[in-house]
């Protein structure tokens, strides 16, 4: 099967002020690819991603998405995207996981009553997929750290992207939960042939779920499969991430890069 680029960046830099947190990044991501994105805190995998959905513009470089240059890329509906803090809603937030969902539609398609059945009916199919529709009338913030998170996946879905980008999706959920959230990105990937994009500090556990390691630290140090990167050993990773790192390499839930 011939493979098609979804994201391409080449040569990429970019600084908010005069520092490169991105540094000459050549990047492909491919079809039916699960990939892990990992380095240390402030190494600059945000910001990427920011460059990668059109937020951030670079200073350098050229990014194309589905074969477009990114400027004149319109198809949004294509790339879902769950943000760091998207499982943070306190008990109060005024939302239900219906209304949630749903929001991930109305940004895209305008709030106009025609889509509002379809809406509904999307957004309930997109709780099924993340095994939460018996929720739909939740308050959102009445959920715990990894159901909030389930309901985030299922905005991301609710457009039927065929790439959806996470920043670190497992902080807040609790450990027990993780394996199952794993489950459901891996069914996402197999099952329904989503390319994903992950942003994590879960070494351990990426390895294991993943495709494709991308370790970065402003440049990318290493890409590649997951069998190769679990190859590794510290004296390696030290190499790649330009510091003393110790990596855990079992099912632990936080890997140790940050604490050197
Ligand atoms: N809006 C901003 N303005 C100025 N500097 C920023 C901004 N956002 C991030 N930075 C800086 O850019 C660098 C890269 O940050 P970024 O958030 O992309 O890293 P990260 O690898 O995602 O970090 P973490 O793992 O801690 O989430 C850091 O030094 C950070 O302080």
């Amino acid at each position: 099967m011939k493979q098609k680029p979804m994201v391409e960046m080449e040569q990429v830099s970019f600084k908010y002020e005069k520092e490169w947190v991105v540094k000459d990044v050549d990047l492909s991501i491919y079809e039916g690819q699960f990939l892990g994105l990992v380095g240390p805190n402030g190494s600059g995998k945000s910001t990427l991603i920011k460059l990668m959905l059109g937020l951030a513009r670079p200073d350098r470089g050229s990014i194309r998405l589905f074969g477009e240059p990114i400027k004149k890329f319109d198809q949004w509906e294509e790339v879902g995207f769950v943000s760091q803090k998207a499982n943070s809603f306190n008990s109060g937030f005024p939302a239900t996981v219906l209304e949630v969902v749903k929001s991930g539609l109305v940004s895209r398609m305008g709030a106009f009553s025609f889509f509002k059945r379809k809406h509904k009916e999307k957004a309930l199919e997109a709780l099924k997929t993340v095994e939460m529709e018996e929720f739909a009338g939740s308050n959102i913030g009445e959920l715990s750290g990894g159901q909030q998170q389930r309901v985030f996946i299922a905005r991301a879905l609710v457009s039927d992207p065929s790439l959806v980008i996470l920043d670190e999706p497992t902080v807040g959920v609790d450990a027990k939960h993780v394996t199952a959230f794993y489950d459901l990105l891996g069914k996402l990937n197999k099952e329904q042939g989503i390319t994903l994009l992950m942003v994590t500090h879960d070494i351990g556990t990426i390895t294991n779920h993943a495709t494709h390691v991308v370790c970065m630290n402003k440049s990318i140090h290493f890409h590649g499969a997951s069998e190769d990167y679990k190859e590794f050993d510290d004296d390696d990773l030290n190499e790649l991430y330009g510091h003393s790192v110790h990596q855990l390499t079992h099912n632990h839930s936080h890997d140790e890069v940050n604490r050197s």
